[in-house]
């Protein structure tokens, strides 16, 4: 059995762009998705698949993860077939989905009493960046790890942080995805504001992208919010959960948040108009059609 490849769990929009590039290290790589059909595309270059998570701990050395949200991280890790069933010692698990810290904790704890090695990972950037390699890493947990992964990362990423301790991740993850949905939501009232003004939209992203809040969001969601074209990169319900869970983040800490808090409750009117697996820039719709 291979104990030297990397193992690569949940192939959705991120997790398949980003096992894609594992494949460039020349390891054996081992796959595995709940729908297994996702695990195709990888197996035609070159990965194997798995019939469970802890299949692929046990084929790999160092396991990434990037799965939906916390209960499915959780899931992954814990239910039956789960990663935690076959951790031991000289194993690794690097959870690069965006939850919150308690999730990483509880998970980290249970690896590590096992012997095993964890680290929070989540990135930002989305779709494109995955695919090209240019995430941005936000890693906290086992330094070790993350030097070890690090050849893997660099395939993966632009740019890797070590923030400390596990939690550290996840929380810069949450506070990034807070500002990140907060600007969206004020852009998507700004391109509405200025059609029922009467004005152009496109005169206003070149009046946006000249100026001081000029910013690669507002340039490649405004043509497409435009044209009505909400193709999922980052899918609005996820965008929706990273409010959520900024906002318990605040609530910890008892910071006020009353634009993130605003906007949470126009993703949460997008999500009940049927808009969760459109991507998150369709907050326009729920904004545009309001009124
Ligand atoms: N898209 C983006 O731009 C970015 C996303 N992220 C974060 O990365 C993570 C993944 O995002 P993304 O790839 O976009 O999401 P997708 O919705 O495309 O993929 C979600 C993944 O989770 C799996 N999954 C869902 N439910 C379950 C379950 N009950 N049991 C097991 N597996 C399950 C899916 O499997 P299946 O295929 O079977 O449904 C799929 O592999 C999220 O935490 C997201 O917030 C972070 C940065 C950017
Ligand atoms: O989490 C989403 C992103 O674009 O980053």
């Amino acid at each position: 059995m291979a104990t030297e490849g990397l193992g690569f769990l949940g192939l959705g929009i991120m997790g398949v762009a980003m096992a894609k590039n594992l494949l460039k290290l020349g390891v054996p790589v081992c796959v595995w998705n709940r729908s297994p059909e996702k695990c195709d595309a990888l197996v035609a270059m070159g990965a194997t698949a798995a019939k469970s998570p802890a299949e692929v701990i046990l084929k790999s050395k160092i396991t990434f993860g990037m799965l939906a949200d916390p209960a499915v991280a959780l899931t992954v890790a814990f239910g039956p077939g789960g990663v935690v069933e076959s951790i031991m010692p000289g194993k690794a698990y690097v959870d690069m989905s965006t939850v919150d810290a308690e999730t990483s904790m509880t998970i980290s704890k249970a690896i590590t009493e096992k012997g095993g090695r964890f680290l929070e990972a989540p990135v930002s950037g989305s779709k494109k960046p995955a695919e090209d390699g240019q995430l941005v890493i936000l890693a906290a947990g086992d330094e070790s790890l993350f030097n070890d992964a690090g050849a893997a990362f660099d395939v993966m990423g632009k740019k890797s942080f070590f923030l400390g301790e596990v939690g550290n991740g996840a929380r810069m993850k949450l506070v990034v995805n807070m500002i990140m949905g907060s600007m969206m939501t004020a852009f998507a009232e700004g391109l509405s504001l200025a059609e029922k003004a009467g004005l152009s939209q496109n005169d206003l992203l070149d009046v946006l992208d000249l100026g001081a809040i000029a910013n690669g969001m507002f340039k490649l969601k405004g043509p497409s919010c435009i044209k009505g074209s909400f193709a999922p990169a980052f899918p609005l319900k996820h965008q929706q959960k990273d409010m959520r869970l900024a906002l318990a983040l605040g609530d910890e800490v008892a910071q006020t948040m009353p634009v993130a808090a605003a906007a949470n409750e126009v993703y949460k009117k997008a999500r009940t108009l049927g808009f969760g697996d459109n991507d998150f820039s369709a907050v326009y719709k729920a904004i545009a059609d309001s009124s």
